[in-house]
C-alpha cells in the first residue's frame, strides 16, 4: 500500500521532504477550500521543487462542478504545474453518466499533456451528506473515463471518518471493482492508524492522510509532523507483514 501525504502548502511539503522515506506521494491540496480543495498553479510548482525527485507529486483539482471544459482546463493546469498524479473530486455531479463526462475531459487534458502522468477519479464516502454520485459508482466511472485510479475520500471534515460512511465491507467491495476494472484503489477520509488493519486485508492500494500526522491529529490546526509520518508509515509495514504471514499460513494449510 502507497502512503500518500497532504500537506497544505510549501512549509508543510518541506516537513514531508525530511520524511520523504517513510511516504510514496506528495498530494499538494489547499483544505480551507474545500476537502479536495485546490491550491495555486505555484505553490504545486515550488513544492515539486521542494520534494526529492522521485517522490511523485499529486495535486488535487478542486471539488469540482458539473463543468467538463472548466474541470478539464484546471486539471491541465495541474499537470503543466508538475504533478503526475491527479486528483478530480466529483462534488458536483450527480450522476455517473456527469461523472464520467467530466472525467473523460480530464483525461484527454492531461494525458494529451504527460501520457504517464496518472488521472484519479474521487468520489465522497459520505456523498449521501452532499448530494453526490454513489461513491460505489466510482470504479465504473474512473474506468469508463479511462483514468488511472479511483478513489473515495470524505467531503465533510468534521471528524466522521471514512468507515463511518463507507464500512470496511463496502470499502473491500469498492476496491473489488476497481481492480477488476484495472485501476488502483485509493481511501481517505480522517484515516487513522487503527483503520490499517482493515485496508491493508481488503487490498487498498493508496491510503490518503492528512489528520493522523499533524499534531494532535488536527488537519486544520495542527501542522504535519515528520515522526508521525514515520509513526504511521511503521503501522503500515507491521500490517503488512501481519497480512503476508496470514497469506503464507493459509496457502499452506
Ligand atoms: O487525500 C487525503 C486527504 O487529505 C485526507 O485528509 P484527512 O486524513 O485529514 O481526512
Amino acid at each position: 500500500m502507497l502512503l500518500l501525504i497532504s500537506p497544505d502548502g510549501v512549509e508543510e511539503a518541506l516537513d514531508c521532504a525530511k520524511a520523504a522515506e517513510h511516504l510514496d506521494i506528495v498530494d499538494v491540496k489547499k483544505p480551507d477550500e474545500g476537502s479536495l480543495g485546490a491550491n495555486f498553479p505555484w505553490v504545486i510548482r515550488e513544492i515539486r521543487e521542494a520534494v526529492p525527485a522521485d517522490t511523485p507529486v499529486s495535486a488535487t483539482v478542486g471539488d469540482v462542478p458539473y463543468k467538463p471544459g472548466t474541470v478539464a482546463q484546471a486539471a491541465l493546469g495541474a499537470a503543466v504545474s508538475g504533478a503526475t498524479y491527479i486528483k478530480v473530486g466529483l462534488y458536483g455531479c450527480t450522476t455517473p453518466e456527469q461523472g464520467t463526462e467530466v472525467m473523460r475531459a480530464v483525461v484527454r487534458a492531461v494525458k494529451d499533456h504527460r501520457t504517464d502522468a496518472l488521472v484519479v477519479a474521487s468520489g465522497y464516502a459520505d456523498a449521501h451528506r452532499v448530494g453526490c454520485v454513489n461513491p460505489l459508482a466510482l470504479p465504473d466511472i474512473a474506468a469508463r473515463a479511462g483514468a488511472d485510479a479511483a478513489m473515495l475520500d470524505t467531503a465533510i471534515k468534521d471528524g466522521s471518518r471514512l468507515f463511518d460512511h463507507v464500512p470496511p465491507d463496502a470499502c473491500a467491495e469498492f476496491v473489488r471493482r476497481a481492480h477488476a476494472r484495472g485501476l488502483l484503489a485509493a481511501l481517505a477520509g480522517s484515516v487513522r492508524q487503527a483503520d490499517l488493519g482493515p485496508l491493508t486485508r481488503i487490498g487498498t492500494d493508496i491510503v490518503g492522510v492528512r489528520g493522523a500526522v499533524c499534531a494532535g491529529g488536527d488537519r486544520n490546526a495542527g501542522r504535519i509532523q515528520p515522526h508521525l509520518i514515520a509513526a504511521f508509515r511503521a503501522e503500515m509495514d507491521r500490517q503488512a507483514r501481519e497480512h503476508a504471514a496470514a497469506a503464507d499460513v493459509t496457502a499452506v494449510s
